[in-house]
């Protein structure tokens, strides 16, 4: 039996993994390959899955949600590869979460049960310019997130510098050399919205399957840029499944705290991250979510908010994907049949009856 070639991708919270990825399918699909997404997110809401849902309709994406595949979810991850595997696709994508170890995740992907169907081709990390050297001061303290990021450094073959667009030259510079301390053989690109060379970074899957490089002109998808507020979503009819709040979510149930203490199903496997924790907001009909009121309230929580991501029906603009990473909001207007909308939060010592009582607050009463 072929083994199936593995692009796996990590890099911290908003570095521009699910960018990068996009870029990639992009790519396969002029190929054309059969490419599968296995997308790991810390929320209890797959965000990154329904992006690549709404982008590229006919990927295969398996989601492993409320945690990480490095820890609390390790012992799902090869049921999860096996279950794509099954689609028989010619290439496997892995995101992992922000906050999620690859090492762990390479551990397992050596293990005989995965190591006879699948090959690791590229371990890839994606290097936030702007942040990279405020979190790593910033979390010090935290040796599990300290392991973890120089981990996502450490077993790159491949590290994207990306976000140079926010980051001033000396700062790239800067960010650089401090990589090179981790890890000083990977092949290193710098660039803004993960703008790589593609062809030589997927030339070993082609390679074995004898296809030639794609056309020079592949449409990529377009970078998320920020909207104008007058923005009018356009829906289009689509038989994409609903994405909404989970139905085990009761509607009473303001948010779930996810953590990975709390989501440690193996008692002797250490979380990839210790003082981080995820929460997801739900917006429930027929309540009038007001976007800049939104907006003051997430910049509200200064830098106890590391994260936000979600879908948002707004009472103007429509339904919209909601990006904030680096004190940055990027909207976008959205075709995905999105019933109630919802934000997932993910940050440090979340004050969480201040962010329910908040939430509220973002509506306008009717
Ligand atoms: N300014 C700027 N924004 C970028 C760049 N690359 C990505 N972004 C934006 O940053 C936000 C996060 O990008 P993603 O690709 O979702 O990042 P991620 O690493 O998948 O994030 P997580 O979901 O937290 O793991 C989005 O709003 C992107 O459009 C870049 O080079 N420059």
């Amino acid at each position: 039996m072929n083994k199936v070639p593995v692009i796996l991708i990590s890099g911290f919270l908003g570095s521009g993994k699910t960018t990068l990825l996009l870029r990639l399918l992009a790519y396969t699909r002029q190929i054309p390959l059969r490419a599968a997404v296995l997308m790991n997110e810390m929320g209890e809401v797959d965000v990154d899955g329904a992006i690549i849902s709404e982008e590229m309709p006919d990927v295969t994406v398996e989601g492993l949600l409320e945690g990480c595949i490095c820890c609390s979810r390790k012992s799902e991850l090869a049921g999860a590869l096996h279950n794509l595997l099954s689609q028989e696709p010619d290439l496997i994508f892995m995101e992992t979460t922000g906050v999620a170890n690859p090492e762990q995740v390479l551990e397992e992907l050596r293990s005989p049960l995965l190591a006879n169907r699948l090959y690791l081709v590229h371990s890839i990390s994606v290097v936030d310019a702007e942040l990279f050297h405020e979190y790593n001061s910033r979390f010090t303290a935290d040796k599990e997130l300290v392991r973890t990021l120089h981990g996502q450094l450490r077993t790159a073959d491949f590290i994207v510098v990306n976000k140079t667009d926010a980051a001033s030259s000396r700062e790239v510079t800067k960010v650089i050399k401090s990589i090179r301390k981790h890890n000083d053989t990977a092949k290193l690109q710098t660039t803004a919205y993960s703008r790589v060379d593609l062809e030589p970074l997927l030339e070993p899957v082609l390679a074995p399957l004898s296809v030639a490089p794609k056309p020079k002109q592949v449409p990529q998808p377009a970078p998320v840029q920020a909207q104008p507020t007058d923005a009018v979503a356009t829906f289009i009819p689509t038989t994409i499944k609903e994405i909404g709040r989970p139905a085990h979510i009761s509607r009473s149930t303001a948010f779930k705290v996810i953590s990975a203490h709390s989501h440690s199903h193996d008692l002797h496997q250490s979380p990839s991250f210790s003082r981080l924790e995820s929460l997801t907001l739900h917006q429930h009909s027929p309540q009038q979510l007001e976007k800049q009121r939104l907006e003051n309230f997430l910049t509200g929580l200064g830098s106890s908010l590391l994260r936000a991501k979600g879908y948002c029906v707004l009472p103007e603009e429509g339904t919209m994907l909601l990006q904030f990473a680096g004190n940055h909001f990027e909207w976008q207007p959205t075709a995905l049949p999105i019933s109630q909308g919802y934000v997932t939060l993910i940050g440090e010592e979340l004050d969480k009856v201040s962010i329910a009582d908040q939430w509220e607050q973002c509506f306008v009463s009717l």
